[in-house]
């Protein structure tokens, strides 16, 4: 049985505790000897991010120095396109092959959205999604059709790696009331992120001036 592959994609303007605590239990319950972290060039559907990519990622070595359960790939950097999630996963399958099992975590806030995606109903012919909960986020989708899709594809824990892909594992995580959109407002107001953002983000936050009060 091969060793099931994680991938945690984001924005991550910034990388925040609710990501890494949520991706830290997902790695306990499915014992993952590593998590990705892909952080979106020109992110799909939303904003563009107020940090630079190359900000993003610094903020992303921070956050993971003290942790090698993580490790960080800029492949979306690359290109300038938006970052449809299909093309990446499509690279990553000729990558890893055929049979690997591939996992993407997303929080319950995606999951509601994915109707959105590019080419959303060819995602799991490509990874299982991985979902970790999210407070403020209904567990049911508004869409009758979405949601029966949704219910179709659940899977447990156990099954992932047995196949490569297909399979929707909704993680039963704790419930972290963390966005990065209420960091920035938060920073954009100089109010302290103490218990939002690990102090190594904090630091490089507070030495480049990013997010600083406006
Ligand atoms: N507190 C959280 N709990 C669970 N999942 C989360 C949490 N924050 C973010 N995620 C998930 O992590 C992924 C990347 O999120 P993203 O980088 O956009 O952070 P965000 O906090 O949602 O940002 P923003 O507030 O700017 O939208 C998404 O799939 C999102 O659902
Ligand atoms: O492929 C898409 O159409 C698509 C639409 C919205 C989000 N995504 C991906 O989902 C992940 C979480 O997105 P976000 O916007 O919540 O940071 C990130 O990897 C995005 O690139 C992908």
């Amino acid at each position: 049985m091969s060793k099931l592959s994680a991938w945690f994609g984001g924005t991550f303007d910034p990388i925040h505790n609710g990501h890494l605590h949520c991706a830290r239990e997902i790695a306990s319950l499915l014992d993952l000897d590593n998590v990705t972290l892909l952080p979106n060039n020109v992110p799909p559907h939303r904003p563009q991010p107020e940090a630079t990519a190359a900000q993003r990622v610094e903020l992303l070595k921070c956050a993971i120095q003290d942790d090698p359960l993580f490790s960080i790939d800029r492949r979306e950097l690359d290109r300038d396109t938006p970052s449809w999630t299909i093309d990446t996963l499509t690279l990553l399958r000729k990558e890893i092959g055929e049979t690997a099992p591939l996992a993407f975590i997303i929080g319950q806030d995606s999951l509601l959205s994915i109707n959105q995606w590019e080419r959303w109903q060819e995602i799991l012919e490509y990874c299982h999604l991985v979902v970790a909960q999210r407070p403020g986020y209904s567990s049911q989708h508004a869409d009758n059709k979405v949601q029966s899709w949704i219910t179709r594809h659940l899977t447990d824990a156990a099954s992932l790696p047995l196949q490569p892909c297909g399979g929707i594992f909704l993680a039963d995580t704790s419930l972290y009331t963390i966005s990065a959109t209420d960091i920035r407002r938060r920073l954009h107001l100089g109010l302290s992120c103490q218990d939002l953002l690990p102090d190594a983000v904090i630091e490089y936050i507070a030495d480049t001036g990013l997010y600083r009060p406006c």
